[in-house]
């Protein structure tokens, strides 16, 4: 399997030089030259496998030529071991043809686990065979950088840096990241807000003369393995409810567009997905261009589902590659206006082409209590706020009853307690066991200015075991 950049100017690359390049260096995102594409057959075999085998016949296409079968199985059978529920991604009713599918099972709770368990095993499995060390830069509005210093932990050949918006997640998501206490992993709070974060990240690949050498690896959905993991559990979900025979509709809690992009993969690969529904908070661009054909960039504003406070989506680009014919020289192009001004639209034909499957809406804190009340009176469902707002959107854009829905349940109620009491007050539930003393451990980080030098200086200073590069 060969991997181009969006932006057309990068080299191509196989998967391990992919997994360990973040960006690519025309600033474009790397995706599959060309998607295998699953027979009905092939998919029906699958029907009733564990996880982990799942993860093996979906994924094995993306990894062959880089990883061997049989380090490929053993890797996916410990990283899926570590998941609390046997079922790894239960598939829970809430209604009549309704679903959720928790994804809140892994170490950390929420739905990053599942690419982020996988990517440190897979980056420590090449690091040590190449006898490598590397520094990942990591931006996040809360969950991916638990998951991912979690999923490095035990990887020798890392120093992490993972930069959050300064008092902007909650308490729960920092402690999961701030007690992780250790020579390699590096905690920053910059004073700004997620996209600050997420764009120091980028232009950091952009320049790697700070880090002396040492390649930088990305841990956020820019890079192509985060997203490949992340297609395997629409399989999973759907295979249990009748498909590759029967259609699923999913509807996905949105802010850098990876999870859904996942699943319009899956599509793409043969699963038959007949809506994908893009569910926003207050920070609605994607929502926008859903609607409307308007990706403007707005203001932030802060939310109570805070992990999807997010101004401009990543992945978005992937999808606006495959909506113009994968010329990367006209996506080149939307980035650089959308770089300049803010906005971007593309022709009508194109968004209405995108329309067939995506319906979008944009969900406010209200109606995500509203919904979190609504479900747990319902059936007991305690959801997280994020959770909240794809199953608000799934029941206000549903085509059609028939076809059953499923709402990505991406994190555990626990991480936010803010919304879930005034949702439903007295109902917070109790740390998972593993987690029960969060709230006595220390804590390490360091507040930075919301300045690309002061972080990268402090990167280099401490990129060496804590030591300077
Ligand atoms: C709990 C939760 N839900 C939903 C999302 C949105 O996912 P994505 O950024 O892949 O669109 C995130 C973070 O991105 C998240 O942490
Ligand atoms: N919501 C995310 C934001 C980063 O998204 P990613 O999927 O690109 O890593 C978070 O919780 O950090």
């Amino acid at each position: 399997m060969r991997y181009i950049s969006t932006r057309g100017q990068a080299p191509a690359m196989n998967f391990e030089e992919v997994l360990l390049a973040g960006l690519a260096s025309d600033g474009g995102l790397y995706v599959p030259e060309n998607l295998p594409r699953f027979t009905l057959e092939q998919m029906q075999s699958w029907v009733g496998l564990p996880y982990h085998e799942l993860a093996f016949e979906v994924m094995r296409p993306f990894v062959a030529g880089s990883i061997s079968d049989a380090d490929f199985k053993a890797i996916l059978q410990d990283t899926y071991g570590v998941f609390a529920n046997k079922a790894v991604a239960p598939l829970r009713q809430i209604d009549s043809n309704e679903w959720v599918l928790e994804l809140f099972h892994g170490p950390t709770l929420a739905f990053k686990d599942f690419a982020l368990q996988l990517l440190g095993r897979l980056l420590d499995h090449i690091l040590t065979k190449r006898g490598e060390r590397v520094v990942i830069m990591g931006a996040t509005s809360g969950d991916t950088g638990s998951a991912a210093i979690e999923g490095c932990r035990r990887c020798e050949n890392v120093d992490i840096f993972i930069l959050h918006p300064h008092e902007r997640v909650s308490e729960v998501q920092r402690r999961q990241m701030t007690s992780a206490i250790s020579d390699n992993i590096h905690n920053i709070a910059v004073e700004g807000n997620f996209d600050d974060c997420q764009e120091m990240v980028k232009d950091s690949f952009a320049d790697q003369s700070f880090l002396k050498g040492t390649r930088l690896v990305a841990v956020n959905s820019i890079n192509w393995a985060r997203i490949m993991a992340q297609t395997v559990y629409y399989f999973h979900a759907a295979l249990q409810l009748g498909a590759p025979h029967r259609s699923v509709s999913f509807s996905v809690p949105t802010g850098n567009f990876g999870d859904i992009f996942a699943g319009y993969l899956a599509r793409n690969m043969g699963l038959p997905i007949n809506q994908l529904i893009v569910a926003t908070n207050r920070n609605d661009i994607l929502h926008r261009f859903m609607s409307g054909n308007r990706y403007h960039k707005d203001t932030l504003h802060p939310t109570l589902s805070p992990s999807m406070d997010i101004m401009v989506s990543s992945n978005f680009e992937r999808l606006l590659f495959d909506m113009h014919g994968r010329n990367g020289a006209l996506v080149a192009e939307l980035m650089n206006s959308f770089r300049a001004t803010g906005q971007l639209s593309v022709e009508d034909s194109r968004w209405t082409e995108v329309r067939k499957l995506f319906d979008s809406l944009a969900v406010d804190d209200e109606q995500t209590c509203q919904t979190i009340a609504q479900v747990y009176a319902q059936c007991g469902e305690l959801l997280d706020p994020h959770t909240a707002i794809g199953v608000h959107a799934a029941r206000e854009c549903r085509r059609s009853m028939s076809v059953p829905m499923v709402t990505l349940g991406t994190a555990h109620p626990v991480k936010f307690p803010e919304a879930v009491e005034k949702a439903v007050p007295g109902a917070a539930p109790q740390l998972p066991p593993h987690m029960a003393d969060l709230f006595e451990r220390q804590e390490r980080c360091t507040v930075l200015a919301n300045d690309l030098k002061t972080v990268q200086d402090f990167v280099s200073q401490h990129g060496n075991r804590g030591k300077p590069l």
